[in-house]
């Protein structure tokens, strides 16, 4: 059966299984000794379904792949493998050239709005200058009536004012509401607005909010905005995404999300709002650990690392056992290193991506285990325990291996699609 919502008339855009990986060339030592450089998955299979006249909220730390999203939507980044499609066209494959006429009707409003516009440049002249791209106007006389009207638009009255100034002359507001009239000026249906209040003051902020959805509903405009805060992303947004990694772990109804959040991530992000300080990026009480290298994510569920609830089809992983180890290490004290990290030493240079270690313990195999033993016994609610399928001893060497790690594909829980096994009937677990 088909809710209203999906019969709903055909998205503005679908993103499907997008992915935009960076080559990073790695170390000048590394290629000489034919190491290879790594991948930055800065996004890593996303799938969205735009709707036509929404504003969607892209939320994540910094590093989560927000903004190489909403650059791509614009065609502004090239994807590695998957599709955008935009009415008849795939703007993943589409060649530059032909990108540039759609780029009208797809257009960004930047964070830095100082940076955004040309210092030396008056607003008739910056803000007309997509009309004359696009040769949307015959003459100066037309791109200057046109810009006249915008500027009354967007709120910088009166426009004759406004038409001859520079920059310099404007506050950080007007500047900003000159960048949206640029931004607007050529009829575009699509908007991507990468954190365009962070860089304002206070008390211009929610006025530049109104104004954009002021402008969304009289022009017709379908928003992606771009934020790690959730505070302006519940007042803005219709539906928000919350991104980790390159991916997009929940995406529903603004109300639902923030009512009922589903994912583990999403509840920490919550806990950390209202926030005192607006320039903290990573919430205070994520659990344990920083953002993890977008070029060696985590196996399985990227957020199992961090994650409270993790349990045994998470992506259990070496890592894991090394990061518990260093985490006992900070518990226990400088003694407990000395006497610790010579028996796990090789355990603490093991990097890869691996659902078994085995460490050779150079004869002392039974002090390792026993070691291994006293850590689970010490912090037995710690998830990592849950991922432990079996120590073994192999000959001089300790085996630990762990249960197999499942990616989390989004799963729809009410309103909300989330990316998380604890939600997975078909997974057992004790939550
Ligand atoms: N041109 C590039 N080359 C290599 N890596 C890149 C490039 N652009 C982004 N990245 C990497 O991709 C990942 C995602 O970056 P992105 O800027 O999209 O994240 P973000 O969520 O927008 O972060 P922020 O809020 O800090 O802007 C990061 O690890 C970043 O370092």
């Amino acid at each position: 059966m088909t809710t209203p919502e999906q019969s709903a008339e055909r998205p503005l855009m679908e993103i499907r299984d997008l992915k935009v990986h960076y080559e990073l060339r790695g170390s000048a030592l590394a290629r000489l000794v034919g190491g290879e450089g790594e991948t930055v998955k800065a996004v890593d299979g996303v799938n969205v379904a735009l709707r036509k006249g929404e504003v969607l909220g892209l939320v994540g730390e910094s590093g989560s792949g927000k903004t190489t999203l909403g650059r791509a939507l614009l065609g502004l980044v090239r994807p590695t493998s998957g599709h955008i499609t935009y009415g008849d066209l795939d703007l993943a494959r589409m060649p530059q050239r032909q990108l540039r006429s759609v780029r009208r009707r797809l257009q960004m409003v930047f964070q830095d709005p100082h940076a955004a516009l040309n210092p030396s440049m008056d607003l008739a002249t910056a803000i007309g200058h997509p009309l004359r791209i696009h040769k949307l106007v015959k003459s100066k006389a037309e791109a200057r009536e046109r810009v006249r009207e915008t500027l009354e638009r967007v709120g910088l009255t009166p426009a004759d004012q406004f038409l001859d100034k520079l920059p310099a002359e404007l506050s950080g507001g007007q500047k900003q509401r000159a960048v949206i009239a640029r931004a607007i000026i050529c009829g575009p249906e699509l908007l991507v607005a990468d954190e365009p209040i962070s860089m304002l003051d206070m008390s211009v902020r929610a006025k530049i909010l109104e104004l954009m959805l002021e402008l969304g509903r009289d022009l017709d405009l379908t928003y992606v905005y771009i934020t790690h805060d959730l505070a302006t992303a519940k007042f803005f947004c219709d539906r928000v995404a919350i991104m980790y990694l390159g991916r997009v772990v929940e995406i529903g109804p603004t109300e639902e999300i923030f009512a009922d959040p589903k994912h583990p991530y999403t509840k920490a992000l919550l806990r950390a709002v209202p926030d005192l300080d607006p320039e903290r990026k990573v919430p205070r009480d994520l659990p344990r650990g920083e953002i993890p290298d977008a070029a060696a994510p985590p196996h399985g569920c990227s957020f199992h690392p961090r994650c409270p609830f993790a349990f045994e089809p998470c992506g259990w992983e070496a890592r894991d056992l090394r990061a518990m180890f260093e985490r006992r290490w900070i518990r226990l004290g400088e003694d407990a290193l000395a006497r610790e990290e010579p028996l796990v030493g090789e355990l603490t240079e093991v990097d890869a991506h691996e659902e078994m270690v085995r460490v050779r313990a150079g004869g002392r195999a039974a002090e390792l285990t026993a070691l291994l033993e006293e850590a689970r016994a010490d912090e037995p609610d710690d998830p990592l325990w849950k991922g432990v399928e079996r120590i073994e001893s192999d000959g001089g060497a300790v085996v630990v291996r762990f249960r197999p790690g499942i990616d989390p594909g989004l799963l729809r829980v009410n309103a909300v699609d989330v990316a998380c096994h604890l939600h997975d009937p078909n997974l057992s677990h004790d939550h």
